[in-house]
């Protein structure tokens, strides 16, 4: 498999200079020359194994010739040691095994170490950046803007690896209160992941780390990487809990389609869907469900693409107003929108419906969404209104609940309890930094630290 820029398919590199190097020569974004295509048959096999030996198999497709089968299934094994359910709101499991009646499931992607989606290709990305380093005695300096669990992903990830120090960037106030305790706890003194509030919003901290990448000197004086999604090293492993949950679904309902809930903002997860999708998942739509930011839903009802400025919203995770993977959808569908619409389907919605919805799922159910998560699954309802189609839905569940307690409590009126992660983040520390949001801020602090 080899990539290349989404600018010019003549720049082209393997997996792991792409990873290693995040951008390509020419500030594209790398792609995947040829998204492997598996037949129905390959596919049930796949589906068959369980997560780790599925991503492992996957990655053999996506990576190159110094990540060898047995290497690719430890790094996998190691990775992805935690539980990936699909459940209902009452605690019914799909499991394919079993005969089940429901027809909505949440998949929950946050019972990984920082309890969000990002775990999954967090843990891919340090294990085979590791790896690569380890071969090269090379070092990095990864830079990572985030809106609330991208950081703490990569942070808890990258922690105490050799040859990398990870500065994250958030926005001061942006992120939910525990969020920032986990974001700002995770590296001690001395350690090598450091903590920056940036006086801005995502939008900015996300600017400043595509200025830095633009800077040649710095980005060589520093051997910069990204761990944001602009970096292929993220994407890739976001497809393959796509692949993985549709062939489980699938094996429980073979009858019914597929519709699956993504609450977006960067756009990642929705690229490592379409992948998955183009790979031959049996996934028959997306749904692109955003919050107030909806630049993407925008541009799916009239073809115009009018990213702006973020504003802040109780799912802060997706207050992004331009998102950073539009360029690899459009490069996905060779610019034809029309294949982008039938892929996906999109909606967005405000706070006040987002913590209605929120409260009526838990006063009915018992079960509390986070506030990504809602609007995910309130874009399915909304869908099913919509459309009169047998299917089985499945809303990505991208955050555990908790780290939005401080809102959640506001909405359902009860305390939200911390699982022992976050309520051991709540007692420790801080360590941050405040910067201005300019490079200059930026470059000064890091050359400080790294001494
Ligand atoms: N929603 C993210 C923002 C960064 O996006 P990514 O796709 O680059 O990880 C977050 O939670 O930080």
């Amino acid at each position: 498999m080899k990539y290349h820029s989404h600018l010019d398919t003549q720049v082209t590199a393997e997996f792991g200079d792409a990873l290693l190097a995040s951008l390509a020569p020419d500030g594209g974004l790398w792609m995947p020359d040829k998204i492997p295509h598996f037949t129905p048959d390959k596919m049930a096999v796949l589906g068959a194994m369980d997560f780790a030996d599925c991503a492992a198999k996957l990655a053999t497709y996506f990576t190159d010739n110094r990540f060898d089968e047995t290497t690719l299934k430890a790094l996998c094994a190691d990775a992805y040691n935690f539980d990936v359910p699909m459940v209902t709101f009452v605690g019914q499991r799909l499991d394919p095994a079993m005969p089940v009646q429901a027809d909505e499931f949440v998949l929950e992607l946050f019972h990984g170490p920082t309890l969000a989606f990002k775990d999954f290709a967090a843990r891919f990305m340090g294990r085979a950046a590791s790896h690569l380093m380890k071969k090269s005695g090379e070092r990095r300096t990864i830079l990572v803007a985030t809106s609330g669990d991208t950081g703490g992903a990569i942070g808890d990830a990258f922690l105490g690896q050799d040859g990398v120090e990870v500065f994250i960037l958030f926005p001061k106030g942006g992120v939910s209160t525990v969020q920032e305790r986990q974001l700002c706890t995770i590296g001690k003194v001395g350690s090598n992941v450091h903590a920056i509030s940036i006086d801005g919003t995502f939008d900015d901290c996300q600017a400043l780390v595509k200025a830095a990448f633009a800077d040649q000197a710095m980005t060589k004086r520093f051997d910069l990487m990204s761990a944001n999604s602009i970096n292929v090293g993220r994407v890739v492993p976001q497809s393959f809990y796509y692949v993985w949950a549709s062939l489980q679904a699938k094996a429980a309902y073979p009858k019914r389609k597929l519709v699956m809930s993504i609450p977006s903002g960067n756009l990642g997860n929705l690229t490592g869907g379409l992948m998955a999708r183009a790979m031959g998942a049996p996934i028959d739509r997306f749904i692109v469900a955003n919050n107030a930011n909806d630049p993407f839903v925008d541009y799916l009802v009239d073809g115009e693409y009018r990213p702006r400025p973020s504003v802040p919203t109780l799912s802060n995770a997706m207050d992004i107003g331009r998102p950073n993977n539009f360029p690899r959808i459009l490069s996905l569908f060779g610019d034809d929108i029309d294949a982008i619409r039938s892929a996906c389907w999109g909606v967005s919605f405000d706070d006040d419906a987002t913590a209605r919805h929120i409260r009526r799922v838990y006063q009915d159910t018992g079960y509390l969404l986070c506030p990504h998560t809602a609007v995910g699954h309130m874009g399915i309802l909304t869908f099913r209104e919509r459309h009169d189609i047998d299917a089985t839905f499945l809303t990505v569940g991208t955050a555990h609940p908790a780290k939005f307690a401080d809102s959640l409590e506001g909405i359902i009126h009860k305390d939200v309890p911390l699982p022992p992660s976050l309520a051991a983040a709540m007692t420790r520390k801080p360590r941050v930094t405040t910067l201005l949001p300019t490079l200059e801020a930026l470059s000064d602090y890091i050359a400080s630290e790294l001494g």
